[in-house]
């Protein structure tokens, strides 16, 4: 069997007397495409948050290539391997769509690499980073320009710049057209060819099911199925949590 890459054990958050996790146990090996999805408020982003390190969880433990994360902040897993991009997009405003892919770049890539890159080496993988995502044409212009669609990119091209192992992309296509969410999709399972083990957290169902290799349902902060997403979606309790039965 594929080593995990991430292993999440029983953890457990409340918000005051309220449960938002309630022993979650996960196990991703490198290389998946795995979908997290779930009713409102059933707790995904607070899931991400506890293993991006913005949140601390209460109980239980979650291992990055086999190491405990606990005490690790968010800058610290990033440079580790381990990104995320936000629901609403946060680009730096007065810095341009390049430089804001140098920022990460500089803070976590080399750090993950071990040795400080040359200008040349840097504004080489900008390129890279931006050509990936389809914003090669973007490069000096200014986040306030972008669209809809190109602002999500950016907010991916900004992980992706990290070059973590695992990108966890939180609710990367609300609000985009059809042809939008399959682009999005699309450079998603590039990212994941190119070996970036991939968590997409989604409500479009569509983009869930083109993208995922096996599917997670989290509700009211548990998870009730969790396997190949053609059956994953016909589990009675799943049926139940969509259609509110
Ligand atoms: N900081 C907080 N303080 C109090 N309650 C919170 C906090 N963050 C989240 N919650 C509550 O925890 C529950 C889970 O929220 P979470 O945002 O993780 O759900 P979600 O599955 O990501 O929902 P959505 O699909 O709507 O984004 C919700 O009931 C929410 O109101």
């Amino acid at each position: 069997m594929t080593k995990p890459l991430l292993q999440v054990e029983g953890v457990g958050k409340r918000f005051g007397g309220f449960i938002a996790l309630d022993g979650v146990d996960l196990t991703i090996p490198a290389g998946e495409r795995v979908g997290l999805i779930g009713p409102n408020g059933s707790g995904k982003s607070t899931l991400v948050n506890c293993l991006s390190g913005t949140l601390v969880h209460e109980t239980g433990t979650v291992r990055f290539e086999g190491r405990d994360l606990a005490g690790l902040g968010p800058h610290q897993r990033t440079r580790r391997g381990l990104a995320r991009s936000f629901q609403l997009p946060r680009p730096f405003a007065s810095l341009t769509i390049a430089e804001n892919i140098r920022v990460p770049l500089v803070y976590a890539a080399e750090s993950r690499r071990g040795r400080r890159l040359s200008e040349p080496e840097i504004a080489e993988r900008i390129a890279e980073v931006l050509g990936q995502m389809g914003l090669a044409d973007r490069a000096r212009h200014m986040p306030c320009d972008l669209t809809q669609v190109d602002m999500r990119k950016l907010e991916l091209a900004r992980a992706l710049a990290a070059e973590p192992q695992l990108l966890i992309a939180d609710e990367a296509m609300a609000g985009l057209s059809n042809s939008e969410v399959d682009e999005i999709v699309a450079l998603l399972i590039g990212l994941n060819e190119a070996g970036i083990t991939v968590v997409l957290i989604e409500h479009i169902m569509r983009a869930v099911m083109q993208f995922s290799q096996r599917l997670v349902v989290l509700v009211s902060g548990r998870k009730i199925a969790d396997g190949a997403p053609a059956e994953v979606v016909r589990h009675p309790e799943v049926e139940r949590a969509y259609l509110g039965q």
